[in-house]
């Protein structure tokens, strides 16, 4: 082990109330909206390959003519309360929403630059609504913040000069002062989902980072920031140099989910995924594979089963309506947890033999085991190998209680469920009452 300074402050999970809060979340909503929300990935007629919330990044858009949206951002279509709604019923219980993507445009009326809603014709601030609906919604609110700000003068991607030194040391105060402003505006919001943090020019700042993640930390006890803020004082990130976890949870999972246990490290950590391949912010000609119902379920069965939430993410158009797609695509989860939350809400890692079915998880602090069925076998019969001395002492379909199962035992503790049928369309729960062998 080396020693550092700026490296991780903790080993190990954190134990406290707030986190175990997020912890037993499982299925959480991602909002990406902005100024990119109103080309939605086309620009004079063009429609272009790259993720629609980077287009002021691409060839062929001058960065003028995107800044100008500003004076276009009018959304009058936006229902703080019907987008809490729509979560609601999905079933998430937070939502991690972007104040300020990488364009630099912030949605609440920050003092600190013009570049706002404030500056548009819509005027008012779109944070305070949004997190007071969701709150109201019973789900909790963090707020995304990109450090990187392509409209700010002083940000740079590299300090290379004296004059970039000096730039950069205003544009440190400036973040800082926009990190502070958004904790005291929103009291209630329970994190900070940083993006933005990868150049050359942030990664030097491990002093500076490290003092005010500590300053945040302090203004508002329990907050949560993930890996991907800062770096340590050799430019490491998301893992110190001894390989130690950088904040509260693992932010690497941007629309990848580990398939094994040991790849999660025991730490805490969350997939945030989209709907198409790469698209947040609004994308009018969604191409290529878009994800259906049952695919993003199997995702956040699997996020649960190894100790992971699941993001999926939202990107509402320009004038603040959701488009019909992700609508129906949250019903159909919401739907099917009504009737399986209990599988997903408070769950973890069982601990067991992985098969080919489907997923574990268990029920934090009891035995109680969910069978989460996603490929039924052509036997009808799932394998499940319990810890030894372990047997089930119950097994039924959640739901459905009155469909029960009798395991076959096939040697110590292993058995099989067997499938009344193997006609199932869709994917189903089953719960297994467990007990240690008297
Ligand atoms: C790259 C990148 C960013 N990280 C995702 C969470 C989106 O915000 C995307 O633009």
């Amino acid at each position: 082990k080396v020693s550092l300074v700026h490296g991780a402050h903790r080993t190990g999970r954190r134990t406290d109330a707030a986190m175990a809060r997020w912890r037993a979340y499982g299925l959480g909503q991602f909002i990406h909206w902005g100024l990119y929300s109103i080309p939605g990935g086309e620009w004079d007629g063009k429609t272009y390959n790259g993720a629609a919330e980077w287009i002021r990044s691409w060839d062929g858009i001058t960065k003028s003519a995107y800044d100008s949206l500003i004076y276009h951002f009018n959304p009058v279509k936006f229902d703080a309360t019907a987008w809490a709604a729509a979560a609601q019923q999905m079933g998430a219980k937070y939502v991690t929403i972007t104040t300020k993507h990488h364009d630099g445009f912030c949605l609440w009326p920050s003092k600190y630059t013009s570049y706002t809603v404030a500056s548009s014709p819509y005027k008012k601030d779109l944070i305070k609504p949004l997190v007071d609906a969701y709150n109201k919604a019973g789900i909790d609110v963090i707020l995304y913040f990109s450090i990187m700000d392509w409209s700010n003068p002083d940000w740079r991607y590299d300090i290379k000069t004296k004059d970039d030194s000096i730039a950069f040391e205003r544009f440190k105060k400036f973040t800082r002062n926009q990190l502070l402003e958004l904790l005291e505006r929103y009291p209630t919001t329970k994190g900070l989902w940083f993006d933005g943090t990868w150049d050359n020019a942030w990664v030097k700042q491990a002093a500076f980072a490290d003092e005010l993640e500590t300053e945040m930390r302090k203004m508002r006890p329990g907050l949560i920031i993930g890996s991907r803020f800062r770096a340590d004082e050799n430019g490491k990130r998301h893992f110190d140099t001894n390989g130690q976890l950088m904040g509260d949870y693992e932010q690497g999972w941007e629309r990848k989910i580990p398939n094994t246990i040991t790849e999660v490290h025991g730490n805490d950590w969350d997939c945030v995924m989209t709907v198409p391949e790469n698209q947040w912010g609004y994308n009018a000609a969604w191409k290529g594979h878009i994800k259906t119902t049952d695919e993003l379920l199997e995702m956040l069965a699997k996020c649960v089963s190894l100790d992971g939430n699941f993001v999926l993410n939202f990107g509402p158009k320009g004038d603040g309506s959701i488009r019909k797609e992700e609508l129906s695509l949250a019903r159909e989860i919401g739907d099917w947890m009504a009737v399986n939350q209990e599988a997903i809400y408070g769950c973890e890692y069982a601990g067991l033999e992985p098969q080919n079915w489907g997923y574990f998880t268990k029920k934090t602090g009891t035995d109680k085991i969910y069978m989460l069925v996603f490929n039924v076998p052509v036997s009808g019969a799932l394998r499940v190998k319990l810890p030894v001395q372990t047997s089930i002492s119950k097994a039924y379909r959640l739901g459905q209680p009155a469909q029960t199962f009798v395991p076959e035992e096939i040697q110590a503790s292993e058995s099989f469920i067997h499938l009344k049928t193997t006609s199932e369309k869709h994917p189903f729960v089953i719960v297994l009452e467990t007990a240690k062998k008297t």
